[in-house]
């Protein structure tokens, strides 16, 4: 288990779980007043900064008799709107935030090869290479060669669907990742090989989506010895651990890709290229 020093300190600071600066969830106590610090950092008191807050014409929208309540439970002083929503939050947003928080609570506390000199730091060098069998450049041109190299009709069609379902799982997870646009866990440190620019966000890990995928691929279609298939899942489980151990996502990141990488193969099944359909679309093509 991990021992004190499993503190990984080594990316940037934030040590409050979920604290962000551009008013995506915050897992600070919804009942109590922010921090001193924060509230001097919008004025020169808190009390000061409070009123001004409420001051400003976008505070005051909601100021009529919407506030009632909110005034009598804070002695009479008006709340903002906003303020207002804070206090009353839906039951799915307090369990989303719930598990916002406990997933990167968990995942920091998994992080223990983020840096050399976590407490499992020793055993980064090895996550790293288990990143290397799961990153997209070695099983793109694994599944190029292995197309250049197949001398059946069979093995090719089996090839050229693997290089599809790559190349769809890569703009699947870039897509995702451009929308969600979730931050990786502060406690990473970007050394990563060879990325695309989305790649800075963390929700989903790609490298989930494909071991889930490219499992599900070789299950089917290429292994068929049952130790193999049974190294194949481990392999698939060890490529998710390893990004949290890396500190490269969050446990919510993983799982989520694992989902979408199981579904992804579905697609992959009904997309199937086969050599009738891929002359009929040469035929058209030509
Ligand atoms: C031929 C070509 C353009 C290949 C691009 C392959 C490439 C750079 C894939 C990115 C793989 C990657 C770093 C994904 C990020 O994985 P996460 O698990 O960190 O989300």
């Amino acid at each position: 288990m991990p021992s004190p020093k499993a503190k990984n300190n080594c990316g940037r600071s934030g040590s409050i779980p979920g604290v962000t600066s551009n008013g995506r969830y915050e897992f600070m106590s919804l009942s109590r007043s922010p921090p001193p610090h924060l509230l001097q950092r919008q004025g020169s008191d808190p009390t000061s900064a409070r009123l001004r807050a409420s001051e400003s014409p976008t505070r005051r929208r909601g100021s009529g008799s919407s506030n009632a309540s909110s005034s009598s439970a804070t002695g009479g002083q008006q709340l903002p709107e906003e303020d207002c929503m804070r206090l009353n939050p839906s039951f799915v947003g307090i369990a989303l935030s719930s598990l916002l928080a406990i997933d990167l609570w968990l995942s920091k506390r998994l992080g223990v090869c983020a840096c050399e000199d976590s407490s499992w730091g020793s055993i980064r060098p090895l996550m790293k290479l288990v990143e290397i069998s799961g990153h997209g450049i070695p099983w793109l041109a694994g599944a190029l060669y292995c197309l250049y190299k197949s001398d059946s009709a069979a093995g090719q069609e089996v090839m050229l669907n693997l290089l599809m379902a790559l190349v769809m799982d890569l703009v699947l997870v870039a897509v995702v990742k451009a929308v969600v646009r979730r931050r990786r866990p502060t406690h990473n440190r970007m050394d990563m090989f060879a990325t695309f620019s989305v790649d800075r966000y963390s929700f989903p890990s790609g490298h989930a989506t494909r071991a889930a995928m490219c499992a599900r691929f070789l299950l089917a279609h290429l292994v068929l010895a049952a130790p193999l298939r049974v190294l194949v899942l481990l392999w698939a489980v060890l490529v998710g651990f390893s990004r949290v151990l890396l500190g490269r996502h969050n446990v919510t990141d993983v799982v989520f890709g694992f989902g979408m990488g199981y579904c992804q193969y579905n697609l992959v099944e009904m997309l199937w290229v086969s050599p009738l359909g891929l002359q009929l679309m040469m035929g058209q093509m030509g």
